[in-house]
């Protein structure tokens, strides 16, 4: 028996695996964050992003305040990817107005043999975080878990922070692949570790995010980004307290490779928004679920266009059939600059459209 509340909703579950639901459901990537004002009150008041991250009572209260919004299908625990590594010890800082930084990125051979999977008690604030919103969401909507894929991950670690080019760790992967793969193999230990503890803390479904899996060249993306990804889904627990876990694998800019992604174990693929999604659900739609994939620009435009662009998306995958399933999502995360109201027509306009084709 579970510690937790019942779900009341739990559309979100049956879609990614496959199960038939009244409408489809919908989430989106970063729907706690900046463009909502509550949220920039409550950061303020923590004094930063890692103040936010680090504190269940603020995670919490920033996890839910989309949910308070809107009738969204599904919770994302606050938090960000780069905390395994700063766990591993590379010391996570967020400059004013820049992106997140490390102040000792892996830089030469010594670094990278140091590596080592976190003592995952210095994550316990994550763990800690996913039991208090599963516990105050009392079963609303299921609670989702994330973490990066291995190679994202470890874009971030040996270039120091983001990147266009990816020059240092794409010079790594070319001059030393000995040492990119000890790095890669140790973040598939770690991620699938954290993914674990996540799980048994309350998330009842995860998340990998391989946000730069698409910077890769054909034959790369499989040596170094899916390969580990699929060590880490092998890892994954798939049920707790009797109930199925479902994981779901996102690589942006991975359209080309979508079915070598679907073939890694997860129970669903996250699409961006360069993907035609009826030819998704052909090509792969009766292996996994879908989720996506409007661009996010979208929510720039004005009402009747966004239900629009909803409803084309909509009939594209068409109403679900016997052994396939869509998630409605974003294709990338939601932009800090997206009025909070273009958000409420999008989710209206999802639940009722997927409605109507239903019947
Ligand atoms: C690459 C990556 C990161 N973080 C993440 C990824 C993978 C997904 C993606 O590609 O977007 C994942 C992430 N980051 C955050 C979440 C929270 C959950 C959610 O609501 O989806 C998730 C799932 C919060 C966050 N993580 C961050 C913010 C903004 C920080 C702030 O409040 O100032 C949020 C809400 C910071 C962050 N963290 C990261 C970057 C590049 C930034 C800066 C982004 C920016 O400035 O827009 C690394």
């Amino acid at each position: 028996m579970s510690q937790f509340a019942p779900l009341k909703n739990d559309t979100f579950l049956r879609a990614l695996l496959r199960q038939p639901t009244e409408y489809t459901p919908l989430w989106l990537m970063r729907q706690a964050g900046r463009y909502l004002p509550e949220y920039r009150k409550t950061r303020s008041r923590a004094g930063s992003f890692m103040g936010l991250a680090t504190n269940p009572d603020y995670a919490t209260e920033v996890t839910l305040q989309p949910l308070d919004r809107f009738p969204l299908d599904a919770a994302i625990l606050f938090s960000d990817i780069l905390t395994v590594p700063d766990a591993m010890g590379l010391g996570l800082y967020f400059a004013d107005g820049e992106g997140p930084k490390f102040e000792r990125p892996l830089r030469d051979e010594k670094d990278v043999m140091a590596l080592q999977s976190p003592d995952l008690e210095k994550l316990d604030y994550v763990f800690k975080a996913v039991t208090q919103i599963r516990t105050e969401l009392n079963g609303r909507v299921p609670l989702i878990g994330f973490a990066g894929s291995p190679w994202t991950l470890a874009c971030y670690m040996v270039e120091g922070q983001g990147s266009r080019e990816f020059h240092t760790v794409k010079t790594m992967l070319y001059n030393r692949p000995d040492l990119m793969h000890h790095v890669l193999s140790t973040n598939a230990a770690a991620v699938a570790a954290y993914l674990n503890a996540q799980i048994d803390a309350g998330a009842q479904a995860v998340m990998i995010f391989d946000s730069w899996g698409g910077a890769l060249a054909d034959g790369a993306y499989q040596e170094f980004s899916l390969n580990y990804m699929r060590q880490v889904v092998s890892q994954l627990k798939r049920e707790k307290d009797g109930v199925p876990i479902p994981a779901i694998v996102f690589t942006k800019g991975g359209g080309l490779w979508l079915e070598q992604i679907a073939d890694i174990g997860a129970d669903a693929v996250g699409l961006d928004w360069t993907v035609n999604l009826a030819e998704a659900r052909d090509r792969i739609g009766q292996r996994v679920a879908l989720q996506g994939n409007l661009d996010p620009a979208v929510l720039f435009a004005n009402p009747e266009q966004i239900r629009g662009e909803v409803s084309r998306l909509l009939n594209a995958y068409g109403a679900p059939q016997a052994g396939n399933g869509h998630v409605f999502n974003l294709g990338h995360g939601i932009s800090q600059f997206t009025p909070p109201e273009s958000v409420a027509v999008m989710v209206d306009a999802v639940h009722e459209v997927s409605r109507k084709i239903r019947t």
